[in-house]
């Protein structure tokens, strides 16, 4: 799925370049089945048919195939929070690229600072993750914490494949401190991590790649962080659990198009 090449013709970013914004809410372990369902009928319904902004819902996995069914020909994207760098193999407890995909999870996230952090995840293990799952043809999230580990996480990614790739930019103060960056803060690094995706994959991919923001994302601080030229969406965590503070979070990003 290359979400770049999906859009409307009609929607016109900055400078004329297409790039559609993305709100993804980042569960994290939360929710039991029930909650996890009733959510996503919520959002369905209120989201209609929109076309104009992309939203996500990154699940444990055990929830990822109801929550598929249910989105079926909806514009909602289910995103999977993790994956392992083989496919198949004596591999207990993690989960495989490939059955990801085949069962029809649109994103995967890698390298969230929580899988560093507690699972000891590093630039090469990430990179690994990334290369399989873009080799069987799952979109990425692929999140960094600075703007070093960009082109580490990225290595061996071949200029078609990174129409596959999301950036998500989290400083690692902000996540779940409710201490967001400044926009200011927030923007800066965006347009460095641009910056770097343009010396390594020259503009095309550049102007095109998406770049999200994380941690301490909420009403307040939501408004004046998407209207930043670097900033195509964001990813988002407590102020996530609850539907209702999701939602307006969604129409905040809507309100600014
Ligand atoms: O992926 C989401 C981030 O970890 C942000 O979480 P937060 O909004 O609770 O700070």
């Amino acid at each position: 799925m290359v979400h770049q090449l999906e859009l409307p013709s009609s929607y016109l970013n900055y400078n004329g370049i297409m790039r559609k914004p993305i709100i993804i809410a980042n569960w994290k372990m939360n929710f039991l089945r029930d909650q996890a369902n009733l959510y996503v009928k919520k959002l369905i319904k209120k989201l209609g048919n929109k076309e104009n902004i992309e939203v996500g819902i990154a699940s444990q996995d055990l929830f990822l195939t109801d929550l598929i069914k249910l989105t079926e020909n909806t514009p909602i994207s289910i995103v999977a929070q993790n994956a392992y760098w083989e496919n198949f193999g004596p591999f207990t407890g993690e989960t495989s690229p490939k059955a990801l995909a085949n069962v029809g999870v649109d994103y995967v996230m890698l390298g969230h600072f929580e899988r560093r952090e507690l699972f000891n995840e590093t630039n090469s293990t990430v990179n690994l993750k990334v290369r399989t799952a873009l080799n069987n043809g799952m979109d990425v999230i692929v999140d960094v914490e600075e703007l070093e580990q960009v082109a580490p996480v990225l290595e061996g990614v071949s200029e078609e494949q990174m129409q596959q790739i999301i950036i998500g930019f989290e400083p690692t103060f902000a996540i779940g401190t409710g201490m967001s960056a400044s926009t200011k803060g927030a923007e800066d690094v965006a347009e460095q991590i641009r910056k770097t995706v343009r010396k390594l994959y020259g503009s095309d991919v550049a102007d095109s790649t998406r770049i999200l923001y994380g941690g301490s994302v909420n009403r307040d601080n939501l408004k004046s962080l998407i209207k930043q030229k670097d900033i195509d969406g964001v990813l988002v965590g407590k102020a996530a659990l609850d539907f209702q503070s999701f939602w307006e979070l969604v129409e905040i990003i809507e309100n600014s198009l």
